[in-house]
């Protein structure tokens, strides 16, 4: 197997053909089967040249075991060698690979046309560590040697290279005479600094000996044609001269600027390139240029091996949905596999061009695989304030302080976070995460901060909440036993449950760090808030002063001092307990007017009383016509915002009060004067006994006749179902007399009633059934008109009925009688209703009249 491969690579392929072009594409075959890319610089270059049909070939072949084209002996001396020619040697280390010049001289290109020959010995020149110069021994010290031109060639166009390689020339002698080579080598060290000496130079290089730029090599062989055998024994001593030549010391052990295998090929082309255009040969930059070329293909494909790379596939699709752990690890160890790979490969190119490709390879892997480590810092991000938002939900549950609890969950989510990120780093690239741990910090600051905003609302809501109930009931009922001391006692409550809640409240808040101004703020809005509890409270209580008043009204009117009902026998005082009554309505009407908060005492009870009670009608008149203290919106010592009712509206609402309060005094009235005159008309207890004893023979008599006793008991039936229908008792609670008054009015309507019910049901036996339109019902007047109804309205419900149309009225067998009883305040406002009254004297109103 190795010995194809090594047949393979000692066939010889032509590298430049006749007509001058690169064969590129054989060329690389060659470079591919012969393995020399992969030989970094451990490799040799041999050229031959010399005269045509010289033994060049025969020579190399025997040298290196390669299979150049040789002439065939017995046709005579023609040029077989076209161009250049390529072959790698066999069984010599390092790598060496030998090209084979065209013979210069040749008949076939003419006399003239040394411009190949000059071209091919410059590319030789450029690209060979070492140069085979083959001479024939007899053209030593010779003036019209063969070799002379060649050796002109040499040197003219080594000055066209801007760098020498120092190249080795090795002088092959051929056909050596029995001359020993100790005697030739001296003359043609002789010939050759003749030659170098006559050759045109640059000013820089004037006086710069050939050892600078050349290693002169001498060696004689004998003749292949005539002495064979001895020829092949010294070939195989000179063969020994190849092994290790690059090593110091070694026949190429001082070359300069040798290009890295791999690039050997494409920069022999290059070269040739340049030559053929007859340009300057720059070998440092043309190594520069080789350099970059190479190293750049190099970052390609290595590039293009990472993109395929299933392993980064793997990493890169998993980051799409979610963390990967050992990110940066195993990323890392990704890229450091590629860009070793382009070290391995690069390593021979020109230093500053290789770091350069290198950094450029470097900075591409890097942007490509960014995206997957920005990715992964956003599931981290996510990660870390889900963790937050879990975490600090988990310590407050636990009754953990908000403060201190946020402050522990920052500081282990963002370490969680910062532990991420470090291992999604890879060794290779110098990543910055602190903007996006900013961002995270950020996140959990704005989450906790709205988690306490809404906290801190619930906690005000709560608080609310506590004080809504603790104050609005309490107050509720203060109001509604409303008396000089209901604000002092309402600034008890509110001093007390604040005293109670707020402070509370205010600790809470230390809980939650907030600091000392808002923390204030807050509470002082909660006691705003509680004082308009109270306020709202008192103003709602206000804009039904007029209902409470009439209920203070009828409570002290109607009720004695016990709150037993009161019944009007006519041994009470009415002028007196309508004037207490009033009073205590307009105290509460002074209570209700302001909001106190001061606790100074003020003088609107006192303004009031003297305004609006005190005095007669004609002496109130009088005064209005003066001063009225009440005619104006504000009160003295009250600022308008704690005013509730203006003066103005207490003198109106009063107004409406006395109207609205007046048929209950004079119901009062009215009942105690029927009373006196039932108990006036009672028969003397005398003429009682008196009819007793007298109509005994009678009682008797029917007493002992059934039929008498029948029509008794028929009697009894029906005075029973009068008496019922009557509701008698009723009638009579009130005394015997307006009992019998009542009851011998309604007698006849009800017994007519009765008489028609019995017919209706009679007929209603004998006739079908019709369906009948039902009556409109009439609705009843209000009980109770608010404090805005107007005047006319109230007068018209509430005014007591003149005396003509009192005296026209009948009272109604439905409607209750005029009873005089008001046991509670329900029952006075269902005497609110306009109802007719019961027939009265015209003198009995008046008095009424004169106590309203
Ligand atoms: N006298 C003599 N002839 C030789 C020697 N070696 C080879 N020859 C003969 O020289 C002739 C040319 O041999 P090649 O090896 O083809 O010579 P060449 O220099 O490669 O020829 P071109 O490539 O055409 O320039 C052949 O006939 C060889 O037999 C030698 O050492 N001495």
């Amino acid at each position: 197997m190795e010995e194809t491969t090594d047949a393979a690579a000692a066939t010889a392929v032509q590298l430049i053909d006749g007509e001058g072009e690169f064969a590129g594409e054989s060329a690389e075959r060659f470079m591919a089967a012969a393995g020399v890319a992969g030989c970094g610089l451990s490799y040799a270059v041999v050229s031959i040249m010399g005269p045509q049909s010289s033994g060049k070939s025969t020579l190399l072949n025997q040298l290196f075991g390669t299979n150049f084209r040789e002439m065939d002996a017995f046709r005579g001396r023609s040029q077989t060698t076209k161009g250049i020619w390529m072959a790698r040697c066999v069984g010599v280390e390092p790598c060496t690979v030998v090209m084979d010049l065209e013979g210069t001289d040749g008949r076939e290109r003419g006399e003239d046309d040394t411009a190949f020959e000059k071209q091919s010995s410059l590319f030789a020149l450029a690209i060979s560590d070492i140069v085979l110069i083959n001479m024939w021994c007899h053209d030593i010290g010779r003036e019209q040697a063969a070799n002379k031109p060649l050796l002109k060639t040499v040197f003219q166009v080594m000055m066209r290279l801007f760098s020498p390689r120092k190249t080795t020339l090795l002088f092959v002698i051929r056909d050596k005479t029995r001359t020993p080579l100790e005697h030739l080598e001296p003359v043609l060290r002789e010939d050759i600094q003749k030659i170098w000496n006559s050759v045109a130079k640059p000013e820089a290089h004037k006086d710069t000996p050939i050892s600078e730029f050349f290693n002169v090599e001498v060696t004689a062989l004998p003749s292949f044609e005539e002495k064979e055998e001895q020829f092949r024994e010294q070939v195989q001593q000179l063969r020994q001269r190849f092994s290790n030549s690059i090593a110091p010391g070694g026949l190429a052990g001082d070359r300069r600027g040798v290009v890295p295998a791999s690039g050997f090929l494409f920069s022999s082309q290059q070269i040739w390139k340049v030559i053929r255009e007859n340009k300057d040969l720059d070998l440092p930059a043309h190594k520069v240029m080789v350099a970059t070329v190479r190293c750049d293909e190099i970052a390609n494909e290595k590039f293009g091996c990472l993109t395929s790379d299933t392993e980064w596939l793997d990493i890169e699709s998993a980051v799409q949905s979610g963390p990967v752990p050992g990110f940066g690890k195993k990323l890392g160890y990704i890229v450091d596999v590629h860009m070793q790979e382009y070290d391995k490969e690069a390593v021979y190119f020109d230093e500053a061009v290789r770091k350069a490709k290198r950094q450029h390879l470097e900075s591409r892997i890097l942007n490509l695989v960014q995206p997957a480590f920005q990715k992964l810092l956003n599931h981290l991000r996510l990660k870390a304030l889900e963790k937050f938002k879990t975490s600090l939900n988990l310590s407050l549950e636990g009754g953990q302080s908000f403060a201190a609890s946020v402050r522990d969950n920052t500081e282990s989510s963002l370490n969680e976070f910062e532990q991420g990120c470090a291992d999604a780093v890879i060794k290779q690239a110098n990543w910055d995460y602190s903007k996006i741990l900013e961002k995270v910090r950020r996140d959990i600051e704005d989450h906790a901060f709205s988690v306490r905003e809404k906290k801190l609302s619930e906690l005000t809501t709560q608080a609310k909440e506590k004080l809504r109930k603790a104050l609005a009931e309490p107050v509720e009922s203060l109001f509604d036993a409303a008396d000089e001391t209901t604000w002092a006692s309402i600034r008890n409550v509110y001093r007390r449950e604040t005293e109670s809640i707020l402070p509370q409240f205010l600790k809470t808040l230390f809980g939650y760090e907030v600091e000392y101004v808002p923390a204030e703020q807050m509470v002082s809005n909660l006691r705003d808030y509680a004082q308009s509890i109270v306020e709202n409270k008192a103003k709602d209580e206000a804009s039904k002063v007029l209902i409470h008043m009439k209920e203070r009204f009828t409570t002290v009117f109607s009720h004695d001092k016990d709150s037993i009902p009161r019944v009007w026998t006519g041994k009470e005082d009415v002028r007196a307990i309508a004037k207490d009554a009033r009073t205590a309505a307009l105290k509460l009407l002074s209570v209700m007017v302001a909001i106190r908060w001061d606790e100074e005492e003020d003088r609107i009870e006192s303004i009031l009383m003297s305004t609006l009670l005190e005095g007669s009608v004609v002496s109130k008149i009088a005064s209005a016509a003066h001063a009225d203290p009440l005619a104006s919106t504000t009160w003295e010592e009250i600022p308008p915002k704690f005013t509730m009712i203006t003066p103005a509206q207490c003198k109106s609402l009063w107004k409406q009060f006395k109207a609205e309060t007046e048929f209950a005094i004079t119901q009062a009235v009215s009942t105690q004067q029927a009373h006196r005159r039932g108990n006036s008309k009672l028969p003397p207890p005398w003429a009682m006994v008196a009819i007793a004893v007298l109509g005994f023979n009678e009682i008797m008599m029917l007493l002992r006749n059934p039929l008498y006793l029948f029509l008794l008991f028929v009697g009894y039936l029906l005075a029973k179902a009068l008496a019922v229908q009557l509701d008698i008792s009723r009638e009579f609670q009130n005394g015997v007399v307006p009992g019998l008054i009542s009851v011998s009015a309604k007698l006849l309507p009800t017994i007519q009633n009765l008489v028609n019910k019995v017919a209706a049901e009679q007929q209603a036996e004998h006739r079908p059934p019709a369906v009948e339109p039902p009556e409109p019902q009439l609705q009843p007047p209000p009980l109770l008109l608010s404090p805005r109804s107007p005047m006319s309205e109230l007068r018209r419900l509430h005014m007591p009925l003149s005396p003509v149309r009192k005296i026209a009225t009948p009272s109604s067998p439905s409607s209750p009688s005029s009873s005089s009883t008001m046991s509670s305040p329900r029952h006075f406002v269902d005497d609110q209703k306009p109802r007719p009254a019961a027939a009265q004297p015209e003198n009995e109103s008046s008095n009424a009249d004169s106590i309203v």
